[in-house]
């Protein structure tokens, strides 16, 4: 039994297949239903077509085979906001923190003085709201990430993919923005897809995990990890915690080739 409790299906991939000009099948016959308020994090070794998954949730890319559905959107309930945050922040070197998060508005038309609000709420959300006039060179690592997940904010998405976001930060960072992460997700109310080669990550921050191979990209294995929110600090040194990484890595490496281990 779960004691996450499941919402209306969000978004539904039937049968995804991905195969590239040169002939690389990234992905083959993939299905996943995400459901509202879950946290899912798509796992597994490099090229099995985690990404390529994202980016066909996200428009970036038409799937080869399949569908992307959104249920309550076909019922007119409303327009799915999506928000996107890359492996690298991705920021423009030469403009403003402010600046940088203002310009998905920007795109849409709306001039600086109307996105003044909503850009520094963004910004007070990741806790960053003293650094708008600062340039991406003065900030860390860490803060440079902060400040492409308050970009992503800014259009109050309630989809966020996420590609592997915090592969390049330092452990306590990374720690520091997991634990942010679910209490964003809480006061939001996200739904979040999360791609991560990390078991340690996943577990620590998923309901569901979903264990992918590679040639072809496939789901091998779907996890819940019926651990309670909130999650903090003393749920990464409980049992229940090293029991379940336990279960995943033995499903991943399950999915390992031997060309993977090189
Ligand atoms: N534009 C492209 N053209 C040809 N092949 C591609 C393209 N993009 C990705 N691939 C291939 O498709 C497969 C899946 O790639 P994808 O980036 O989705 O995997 P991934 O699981 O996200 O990998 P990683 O963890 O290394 O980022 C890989 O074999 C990759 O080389």
């Amino acid at each position: 039994m779960t004691s996450h409790k499941k919402g209306p299906v969000v978004v539904s991939l039937n049968g995804i297949g991905k195969v590239f000009e040169n002939g690389t099948t990234a992905l083959d016959d993939f299905s996943l239903d995400v459901r509202e308020g879950e946290f899912v994090s798509l796992l597994g070794p490099s090229g099995c077509g985690k990404s390529s998954a994202l980016r066909i949730i996200a428009g970036l890319s038409d799937p080869s085979t399949g569908t992307v559905s959104w249920p309550a959107e076909r019922s007119g309930q409303e327009e799915h906001v999506l928000g996107f945050v890359f492996q690298e922040p991705t920021l423009m070197p030469w403009a403003t923190v402010f600046a940088n998060v203002w310009l998905p508005l920007r795109l849409k038309g709306v001039s600086r003085q109307a996105a003044r609000d909503r850009v520094m709420e963004a910004l007070a959300t990741v806790g960053l709201a003293d650094f708008a006039e600062d340039f991406p060179r003065q900030l860390s690592g860490g803060m440079k990430m902060r400040v492409s997940i308050a970009r992503a904010l800014v259009t109050r998405p309630k989809v966020l993919l996420m590609d592997e976001p915090f592969a390049a930060l330092d452990e306590i960072t990374r720690f520091k923005l997991n634990n942010d992460l679910l209490h964003l997700q809480k006061t939001f109310g996200w739904t979040v897809l999360f791609v991560t080669h990390s078991v340690f990550e996943s577990v620590y921050l998923s309901s569901r995990i979903v264990v992918m191979a590679a040639r072809p990209g496939r789901v091998i294995r779907e996890m819940e990890i019926d651990a309670p929110y909130p999650r903090e600090d003393s749920f990464r040194t409980s049992a229940e915690y090293s029991q379940y990484c336990r279960e995943v890595s033995d499903a991943l490496h399950g999915a390992l080739e031997p060309a993977d281990a090189l």
